[in-house]
């Protein structure tokens, strides 16, 4: 049974899926403090969350059975993503099903904010009758400037442009051509600040965009300059956004985030040019059933061990190439582990070789997935999530090549591992109606099905050495199911690969090792 622990609010429609699983539970705690919330986690298998959970290395650190913590929602800054990807925990979000209201939410800040109507609002409701007080600007013909034209921007701009606007957007991954095809004008970030009538950010907030609108920014903008921040505070610098209210540069703001949440009583809020709201931009009901449908749907695959999308910490596999890859994944896994069980001493460097049509393909993934093989041998709680990250922290050099030239198999993968005392070289291949084959060790060309329980002997070729070994093996009851002979030289040095029928004991390893012309013997359990 899976339990997936939810801590906050998520649309009950949204979670359906969780709910009437039969092989989950869900727990719902909603404003725990970090003790409780650290209680709760032990025994999730899931986290899902929005963005006032902090789920902080600590939190992860307690969820000793976490697998996977979904955010419904795009901003993942409330989540300590290297933490969780040290742990093979995989984070999932929802990027597409708040766009829009996102998108509206900052539109209306932004008529909100041209014409006073909060400030309207309160006064009428307090029996003012003020005309004059609130006389605003229209958007017509005015320039907005957009930083961060991703989902939300694109959005915003469409509206925008619908206002008869013009839009400036500064993003360093917008392209002429894109910009074009939306009807914006790209610019520098310079040209945004210093052209804008209305300046609104759409960035996830990162040690990159932190107070990226800071004081010397707001120096070089237009008198009278309106700014909205429905990203993420701490964008926008707060205390330089005060200072540039006092002096008269900026005319208002409209903040739906703030650096700190909930803001309490904020000195922003002493300014009667600043409306605020309570970090409502994904505060629609559909948005939210779009959230949460999207990351329950990605957390019930991940806990089912089932393809899913929208993972933060690991690279996006287009569904195409998943399934070109899909056949080698048993393979690379079972692979890389039996080239690290064959390998001795400290592991120090990993090369993996991709040849045949596998060299045209983008194999990240597999060289993901042989790594976690692997690392399997030397530590636990390793998956294609943290294998990378476990293999640099700990100074393993992962290299991948691409060879073209083919050797008789259409595709080949081959795993050389470098120890501290020495190496090894795995080559494997996918047999038409046979399935995945070690084809090579070493130099040793051998037929060898990657799976149960394997004896590796390299030996000195010589008379009876064969017989002495099998009959070691019938001495501690081990029966051989399958087994392969491989030499360089007549009376050189050789290998025998043995697939036996049950793990072999250590009484087992001894008895061989004591024979004159083995070298060495490899349990090897896959
Ligand atoms: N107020 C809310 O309730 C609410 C709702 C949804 C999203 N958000 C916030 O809005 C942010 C944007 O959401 P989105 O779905 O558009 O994300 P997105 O990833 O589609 O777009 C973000 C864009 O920012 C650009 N960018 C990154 N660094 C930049 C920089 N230094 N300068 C300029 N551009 C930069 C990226 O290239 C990208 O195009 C999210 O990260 C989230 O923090 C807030
Ligand atoms: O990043 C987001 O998706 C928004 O900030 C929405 O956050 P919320 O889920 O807490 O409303």
């Amino acid at each position: 049974m899976h339990r997936v622990l939810i801590t906050d609010p998520l649309s009950n429609h949204g979670i359906e899926q969780l709910l009437q699983a039969e092989d989950v539970e869900v727990i719902q705690k909603t404003d725990l403090t970090p003790e409780q919330l650290l209680e709760e986690v032990k025994e999730a298998d899931a986290l899902l969350v929005r963005s006032q959970t902090q789920v902080t290395a600590e939190v992860i650190a307690a969820g000793k059975r976490l697998q996977a913590i979904g955010r419904a929602g795009v901003g993942v800054d409330n989540i300590d993503i290297p933490a969780a990807t040290s742990r093979g925990i995989v984070v999932v979000n929802a990027p597409d099903g708040n766009t829009v209201s996102t998108a509206e939410h900052t539109f209306a800040m932004l008529i909100s904010l041209a014409r006073n109507i909060p400030q309207g609002y309160r006064s009428t409701v307090q029996g003012e009758w003020n005309r004059k007080q609130f006389v605003g600007v229209e958007l017509n013909k005015k320039t907005l400037g957009i930083v961060g034209l991703g989902r939300i921007g694109t959005e915003l701009s469409k509206r925008a442009r619908a206002f008869h606007m013009k839009v400036l957007a500064f993003d360093p991954y917008l392209t002429q051509e894109r910009a074009q095809k939306i009807g914006v004008t790209q610019a520098t970030l310079d040209e945004v600040i210093a052209q804008s009538d209305f300046i609104t950010v759409h960035t996830p907030l990162t040690k990159e965009t932190r107070h990226l609108i800071n004081r010397d920014a707001f120096n070089r903008m237009k008198d009278g300059v309106r700014v909205i921040n429905c990203a993420r505070g701490g964008i926008i610098d707060e205390e330089a956004l005060a200072e540039a209210i006092r002096k008269g540069k900026v005319a208002g703001a409209a903040l739906d985030v703030f650096e700190t949440e909930p803001p309490g009583h904020h000195p922003l809020f002493d300014f009667p040019q600043v409306i605020a709201t309570p970090h409502l931009g994904a505060s629609t009901r559909e948005a939210q059933e779009n959230v949460a449908i999207d990351v329950a749907g990605e957390v019930l695959h991940i806990l089912r061990g089932e393809p899913f999308k929208n993972a933060v910490n690991l690279p996006s596999i287009p569904a195409e190439l998943q399934e070109k890859l899909r056949p080698y994944q048993t393979m690379a896994e079972k692979l890389g582990s039996f080239a690290s069980q064959a390998a001795e001493g400290a592991l120090q460097e990993v090369t993996v070789s991709f040849s045949g049509e596998l060299a045209e393909w983008d194999t990240a993934p597999l060289t993901r997935i042989i790594l976690k093989g692997v690392l399997s041998h030397y530590l636990s709680d390793v998956n294609y999530v943290n294998a990378p990250h476990l293999a640099k922290e700990r100074g393993v050099k992962v290299t991948e090549q691409k060879i073209s030239k083919r050797h008789g198999f259409t595709h080949l993968i081959r795993i050389h591992i470098a120890t501290d005392t020495g190496e090894i070289a795995i080559t494997g291949a996918l047999l038409n109606g046979l399935g995945p084959r070690i084809v090579r060790i070493d130099e040793y060309s051998v037929d060898v099905e990657p799976a149960g329980h394997q004896l590796l002997i390299q030996h000195h070729d010589r008379p009876g050495a064969i017989g002495r070994v099998g009959t070691i093996l019938g001495d501690h009851d081990v029966n051989i199911a399958a087994m392969q002979v491989g030499r360089r030289d007549i009376g050189g040095r050789a290998i025998m690969m043995l697939h036996v029928d049950k793990a072999v004991p250590e009484a087992l390893l001894e008895a061989l090792e004591q024979l004159d012309e083995i070298h060495r013997v490899t349990a090897i359990d896959l």
